[in-house]
């Protein structure tokens, strides 16, 4: 029996049938394939635009033919969690990291509510700790967690006791509690009172702390905040709690992290924080699995570690699996996606095409990691060699070598030994009373990194601001697989931009980042040349790192229609049968991505507000992604990683959904496109108009339409034309894309005359 126990997976991987999706993508390409048939073949027609168009279109063609590799074989996994306590007698620890950056954009209360929902999961709390890293140095924020823990000590054991399913209790607290059947109801009724005014006391105290410019005097435990700026401070580690008997059903260990910052040294955002919790948790608690979420990602699943453990300590798994990442979901989202930033289709699908590849890209939040990949380590690693790589023989030249690799801090080093090599290793038996902070704080400083491997082959990598699909691409280069687990419910939630501006200056940032990938020493291509990496990953690495670029040929195919009206010609084939190919590609589009929505249960409005983001966003957001990538490969300006603001979102507010502008650049040259498309427009009613005076056939519907078709997708910047405060875009904003419109108009009548 304990035989057969062992042989059974302890997870599956289900092979997914989208033959539909496949039929309609197939489909397409052909007719893609068919369209540049025919442009080659009517090579008579040649023309300025005829040619653009091609171009155009073979990069569509061949961006088309990524996408449909990635989507061929979707695959989902489900876990055995029965499974999981007949194999492994005891649970492993985990580590659980929060990054937190700036109580502005990223409110206490929300970050506590996270923390609050991590040390309620459903684990032993002696195999937990919670790592917060705070790179806003904010005595609030650190306020804030004191207070939280004062709370877990009721919220926890209520949680536990009542089986509680969403453990935020922000989320719990607005929704109808729901109990076990035989849950004793008026006992409930009253600790859950109990516990909403204890909360609600929580957040009184949060909300008065934040409206003073100290939350409390900065003296005490506060008195280390005194003299610190936000980018100029030492580091500040704070053991807030400590689960000091080892008890199960206590509340997890909660550490506070602020590392050093000096003005002079770069700090590396998010990558850099990660590593510091990296440092830090293994000189305390050094567990072998870490979770990290960013700070607005509650849990929803309070078992969701031991379904990513299935999956981890998996016999397949255990040799194969780097990494395991849940989906990223949003509550409160707004009405039909208006920005189209909800991700709902796209990891469906797409996502789902990675799942059954080499692995689904690791998103940078959600996301459970082995210490000993995030250290290096391949996955045929021989232990020997491995301690030779890694400097771990006897000897002064080898000890030069790990310091090389990891710092100069000698716990770390044994720590890492331990971790590398599987074994428990738990640097302080009696945790942080006797912890020595300093060896902490020396490797929570600015400079520990200096002439280290860290940011460039161990930990978090630096040099994209998507450090979390840089850092998996690594990982599956050396050959790693990774994991998707979604089990029911969804594991975790969070906030997704409440409007355009967020959503907008989130895909910048993504797009950036990632085209800055491609273009580095770690590009895709490369991985499968020289590396590990799958071809058919690669191929799918490449699609979602091509992001930017992609908006150079977009932005171009969106002036052609203009250009050829303005001019007078075409790069549209207009006659039967011609005419058929681009029509038949457009409605097949159409048609396929509107049934993918429909078939993911998302309404048809939601269809059309993807589209129609997506065309706004690749040639905007995506379009200044690409110019800040060129603009850092010239040294002219290096991009910085923008931080998304995460608020409630306003209820009932009739103007959600609306669009709002300021500003900055990124509205100039969707507001250039669009006037420059109603120009068109108008020029080509005109000379309608002339050609039934004269009764003559015109030709050119297929522009006409193309034009009409983006003046549709881009209605909430017309809307914005005319609205007056942040609705309206600002009158500078209209006369720098007028300028752009003009100078365009004024390039086709030069071209012309030519
Ligand atoms: O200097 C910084 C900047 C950011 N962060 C944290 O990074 C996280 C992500 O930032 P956010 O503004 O929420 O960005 P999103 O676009 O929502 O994040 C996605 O994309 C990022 C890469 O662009 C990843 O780092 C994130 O994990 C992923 O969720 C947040 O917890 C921040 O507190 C830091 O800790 N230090
Ligand atoms: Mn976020």
């Amino acid at each position: 029996m304990a035989n057969q126990n062992t042989l059974l997976p302890l997870y599956q991987k289900l092979w997914l049938k989208h033959t539909f999706s496949r039929a309609m993508d197939s489909l397409i390409f052909l007719l893609l394939l068919i369209l540049l048939s025919y442009r080659v073949y009517s090579i008579s027609h040649y023309s300025f635009p005829w040619f653009l168009a091609t171009l155009c279109e073979s990069w569509f063609t061949l961006t088309w033919l990524t996408t449909i590799s990635t989507k061929w074989t979707p695959a989902r996994t489900t876990t055995h969690l029965d499974r999981l306590f007949l194999r492994v007698g005891e649970l492993p620890q985990v580590d659980v990291f929060v990054t937190t950056a700036d109580p502005v954009l990223e409110p206490p209360i929300i970050t506590i509510n996270t923390v609050l929902s991590l040390l309620a999961l459903d684990y032993p709390a002696n195999k937990l700790a919670c790592y917060v890293s705070d790179d806003g140095c904010s005595p609030l924020t650190f306020y804030a967690l004191v207070e939280a823990t004062k709370f877990a000590k009721l919220w926890v054991p209520f949680c536990k006791k009542y089986n509680v399913q969403v453990r935020a209790p922000f989320r719990y607290f607005s929704e109808d509690a729901t109990v076990d059947k035989n849950t004793d109801l008026q006992e409930f009724e009253q600790e859950w009172s109990l516990m909403k005014k204890e909360y609600e006391q929580l957040c009184r105290k949060i909300q008065n702390a934040s409206q003073k410019s100290n939350p409390c005097p900065l003296v005490g435990e506060y008195a280390v905040f005194s003299k610190t700026e936000l980018k100029n401070h030492p580091s500040i580690i704070k053991v807030i709690w400590e689960n000091k008997e080892g008890l199960r059903d206590g509340v997890p260990h909660l550490i506070y992290i602020s590392r050093e910052k000096r003005p002079q040294h770069p700090h590396h955002y998010k990558a850099g924080a990660m590593n510091v919790l990296t440092r830090v948790s293994a000189l305390m608690t050094n567990a072998p699995y870490i979770l990290n979420v960013d700070c607005d990602m509650y849990v929803n699943n309070p078992k969701i570690a031991q379904h990513a453990l299935c999956i981890f300590l998996d016999s397949k798994g255990e040799k194969e699996v780097a990494f395991v990442q849940c989906p990223q979901r949003f509550y409160d989202t707004v009405k039909d996606d208006a920005y189209g930033n909800q991700l709902v289709a796209l990891p469906m699908y797409i996502g789902g095409g990675f799942a059954g590849l080499q692995g689904i890209i690791y998103a940078g939040t959600n996301c459970f990691h082995r210490r000993k990949v995030i250290y290096g380590l391949s996955p045929d690693y021989d232990i020997q060699n491995m301690k030779k790589d890694f400097g771990f023989i006897n000897g002064t030249k080898s000890q030069k070598k790990t310091m090389q690799i990891f710092g100069a801090s000698r716990g770390f080093v044994e720590s890492a030994k331990h971790a590398l090599e599987e074994m428990t290793f738990t640097p302080n038996d009696k945790l942080f009373k006797s912890l020595e902070l300093k060896a902490a704080n020396q490797v929570a400083s600015c400079d520990y990194e200096y002439s280290t491997a860290w940011g460039k082959q161990v930990g978090w990598l630096y040099g994209s601001t998507s450090e979390d699909v840089l850092t998996g691409l690594v990982m599956h280069t050396k050959g790693w697989r990774s994991e998707v687990c979604s089990p029911d419910p969804m594991a975790f939630m969070g906030c997704s931009p409440q409007d355009n501006l967020g959503q907008m200056g989130q895909h910048k940032r993504w797009s950036s980042g990632l085209f800055d990938i491609f273009l580095s020493s770690h590009c895709p291509i490369f991985g499968t040349l020289f590396g590990k990496l799958q071809f058919r990953e690669c191929l799918a690495y490449v699609w979602i790192t091509n992001w930017a670029l992609r908006s150079v040929p977009e932005i171009c195919y969106a002036l052609l229609p203009a250009y050829c009206i303005i001019t007078n010609s075409s790069f549209l084939p207009n006659k039967e049968p011609g005419m058929w190919i681009p029509t038949s590609v457009f409605v097949m589009y159409n048609v396929a991505t509107l049934l993918e929505h429909l078939i993911s249960g998302l309404s048809a409005r939601t269809w059309w507000n993807n589209q129609r983001m997506g065309r706004i966003t690749t040639m905007t957001s995506c379009f200044f992604g690409f110019l800040d990538i060129v603009l850092k490969r010239l040294r002219i300006s290096d991009t910085v990683f923008e931080i998304t603001k995460k608020d409630q979102p306003s209820s009932n507010d009739e103007n959600v959904g609306r669009f709002i502008f300021n500003k900055s650049p990124i509205f100039v040259p969707g507001t250039a496109i669009l006037l420059i498309q109603l120009t068109a427009l108008v020029i080509s009613w005109w000379r309608w108009q002339q050609s039934l005076l004269k009764n003559e056939r015109t030709y050119g519907l297929g522009e006409v339409f193309c034009s009409a078709y983006l003046v549709l997708c881009y209605l909430p910047l017309l809307k914005g034309l005319f609205a007056k405060g942040k609705y309206g875009i600002p009158l500078s904003t209209i006369c720098k894309a007028m300028v752009l419109a003009f100078l365009f108009v004024q390039l086709c009548n030069a071209s012309v005359a030519n």
